[in-house]
Order: C-alpha cells, then structure tokens, then sequence
C-alpha cells in the first residue's frame, strides 16, 4: 500500500488530468488505469463555475482522492493562494505544491517550493511537493515536514524518461516520506525502472494523454508500475563484469 499521511491507497500511480482528446477517453483511460490519486490544475480547473465543463464531474468523486496542484505558480505566495482556493472548494486536503522557476523547461524553483512548503504545513495541509532531483532539497524539505517527496525524472510533459537515477536513488534511500516520481515519464519502462529503484509511486500526465492510444496507455502504465514494484520487492541480481554460467557446472557427466 501507498501511505500518504493518514490515507493508503492500492494503486502506485497518481495521474494527471490534462490534455486529453476528449472527456470520454479521459474517463476510459482513469479507469483502466485504476489510479486512486487524480491531480488537476486548480487554475485551469472551472471548480467554481458551475456552467463550464469541467472533467471532475464526470467522475465518481467517492472513488478518488483528489490532488489538487498549483501549477501556474511562479511564487510562493501564489502557490499558497492557489491551494488555500482549491481548500476552499472543499475537494481535497492534500496539495501538490508546483512553483516553477523557469518557464522554458518548466522545472521547479527550489527556493520557492521550500517556503511554499513551510507556509501551507503551517496552515495544516497535506504537502506534496514537486521539486527537481537535487538531493539535499529534498531532504531539507522533508525536515520541514512534507508529507510526500515529488522529485522529476525529467521536464514536465519532455517524456525524456529517468535522466538521473543515481540522484532519484539517493532520495530514495534517505526518505522516511513517500517518494513518488513526477513529471517526464515517457513510456511504461520508464515508470518500471522508476519504482525498480525503489519509488513509492508515480505521478504522469502527458504519457497517457498524448499517446495515440490513452486507454491503452494508461493500462500498460498501471502493469508497468505494478511489475517495477514486484521487481524490487523481488530484489534483483547483481550486475556483474563477466558472464556467469546459468546452469551449474559442477557434477556433470563427461563423456
Ligand atoms: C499533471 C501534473 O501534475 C504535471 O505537472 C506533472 O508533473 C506530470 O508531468 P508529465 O506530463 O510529464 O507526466
């Protein structure tokens, strides 16, 4: 099970909500995917208007945790803004803090991730931030108090994969907090590899919502995330220099 504060959830795979063809293969491919957690822009989400279409009401809201996030922040203050608004709604208490730094490859600005964090864990949200890779922020973060780490495998919707995975382990290995992969994930091997090394899950977006086929997509992701957890369960081989004989060699019959 995923824990996340006081809530556990089945699934490993939190999926985001944009940029899908159509409302009807978006609700296909939610299903298929059997993700519990589902994160939405609070500003590009009508949460308020009760006249705009707006994706959340097709769903059966008692199925799902909803993760609101704060995309559009360049701020701190605009992040703790936008999430005292998606509070507001009465939808969710957790929040993806997203603040980003720099508007060409959208990765997150530290500074003001860390002080977002440390505003909303004072105002008694459920923290989920997404940061980059860097090690020691993610533990100065977690010192803070965050209820889940978010660091990213590559730039949001890049489908780069996992660029850096020596860093992704070292979060990983220092964390008490769940650490779950957000943003850049391109195909179901790279979320495999990403809960091979040990993730508690994994965020995605644009792999399932651009691919040709979503539907499909989004249930190759849920096989791929549960086969990379069963894998490192499992606990793989060392890799070795040289080759190894599979079958034993010793007590064989010579002729
Ligand atoms: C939806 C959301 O929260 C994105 O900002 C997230 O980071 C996913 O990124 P990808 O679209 O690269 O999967």
């Amino acid at each position: 099970m995923l824990k996340i504060a006081d809530k556990e959830f089945a699934s490993r795979l939190l999926l985001g909500t944009g940029k899908y063809p159509s409302f009807d293969i978006q609700r296909e491919a939610v299903a298929v995917s059997e993700a519990e957690i589902l994160t939405f822009a609070v500003r590009r989400m009508n949460i308020f208007e009760a006249s705009q279409p707006n994706f959340l009401e097709q769903l059966d809201l008692k199925k799902y945790t909803l993760l609101p996030n704060t995309a559009g922040a360049k701020t701190a203050e605009e992040a703790v803004r936008i999430a005292r608004l998606a509070k507001a709604s009465g939808l969710c208490d957790m929040i993806k803090v997203e603040v980003i730094g720099c508007s060409r490859s959208l990765l997150p600005d530290p500074v003001e991730t860390l002080k977002a964090s440390e505003m909303l864990l004072e105002e008694g949200f459920i923290v989920l931030p997404y940061t980059s890779d860097d090690v020691v922020l993610a533990r100065r973060l977690e010192e803070l108090g965050v209820h889940a780490i978010m660091p990213g495998a590559s730039p949001i919707g890049s489908g780069q994969g996992i660029l850096n995975p020596l860093n992704l382990s070292f979060i990983i290995e220092q964390s008490k907090v769940p650490v779950i992969i957000d943003a850049g994930i391109g195909s179901p091997s790279d979320a495999a590899l990403a809960m091979e090394l040990g993730a508690d899950g994994v965020l995605l977006n644009t792999a399932v919502s651009a691919a040709s086929d979503p539907v499909k997509m989004a249930s190759a992701m849920k096989l791929a995330i549960e086969a990379g957890r069963l894998g490192y369960e499992a606990g793989r081989i060392q890799k070795k220099d040289y080759g190894v004989a599979s079958s034993p060699g010793e007590g064989m019959m010579t002729t």
